[in-house]
């Protein structure tokens, strides 16, 4: 993401920590997270940008636009270079008041014209209003297990006939898949090491993200997507653990 902020690279990770704390979006995250996203997660640029080209596809006039756990907003930005202001409202949503902040800032300054508000709250208690497309990129991973099959279903209740959710996610592998696990995540490691990051970083991070993030197979997330009432759920994107669905009311 270009703009006005000074974003930094990724060294948060790079020195020997006593202590690894859980991960958490916090001002130091947020200084350096499109460098992190970027260099983390396989496939993110492609994914944010055709979430641009589905949104085009799914969006119904008078209708909302959510991006869900947006950090500084990248999906948002993605949707309205893609379509018209005066048609949507757009609400991006995040808990973590450092992206909430630096989001605000980002999206005014790169889409000025189009009605986005940015909220500070807890996706899981959210009233929606009437939806077209629903964005989790990178988010649900980050709600306890648990509680995800609530959140789906509030989102299929909001999205009109014909509404989209587009979920991205690290996956993990079991059952019959389990041998690709290890193989992966080997290579995903790999894909760090190739953006730069060193062994220390890959291994500080990785128990940062322990108790932080869960991830599901992918035949967990399209089953439990059609129980939350979509009518089609499926892979659209896959690079490595990380994947995108795209879910239709
Ligand atoms: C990996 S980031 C998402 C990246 C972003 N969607 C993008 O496309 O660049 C996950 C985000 O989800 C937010 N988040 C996690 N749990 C949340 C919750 N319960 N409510 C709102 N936001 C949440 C985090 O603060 C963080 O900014
Ligand atoms: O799995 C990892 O190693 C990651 O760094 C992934 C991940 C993500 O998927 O959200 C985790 C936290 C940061 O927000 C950026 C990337």
């Amino acid at each position: 993401m270009q703009d006005s902020h000074s974003w930094q690279r990724d060294a948060l990770f790079a020195q020997p920590l006593d202590q690894v704390a859980s991960f958490s979006f916090d001002e130091q995250v947020v200084r350096v997270f499109p460098d992190m996203i970027q260099r983390s997660v396989p496939g993110y640029s492609q994914i944010v940008g055709m979430i641009g080209v589905i949104a085009q596809k799914y969006a119904q006039k008078n209708t909302y636009i959510y991006d869900l756990g947006c950090s500084l907003g990248a999906a948002t930005l993605a949707t309205c270079q893609h379509l018209p202001a005066q048609d949507y409202q757009w609400v991006a949503v995040d808990n973590a008041p450092a992206m909430v902040a630096s989001c605000r800032q980002t999206l005014a300054q790169h889409c000025p014209q189009h009605p986005v508000e940015v909220l500070e709250a807890d996706i899981q208690t959210l009233t929606l209003q009437p939806a077209s497309v629903v964005i989790l990129n990178f988010t649900l991973q980050f709600i306890a297990p648990p509680a995800r099959a609530t959140l789906l279903e509030n989102l299929a209740q909001a999205l009109v006939p014909g509404g989209v959710l587009i979920l991205s996610e690290k996956v993990h592998f079991a059952d019959e898949q389990a041998s690709w696990q290890p193989l992966m995540y080997d290579l995903h490691h790999d894909f760090k090491r190739a953006n730069g990051y060193s062994d220390l970083e890959i291994s500080q991070k990785r128990s940062a993200l322990e108790d932080v993030l869960h991830t599901d197979t992918l035949s967990t997330h399209t089953q439990r997507l059609y129980q939350a009432g979509f009518s089609q759920a499926g892979v659209w994107f896959q690079y490595l653990n990380f994947a995108s669905l795209l879910a239709i009311k």
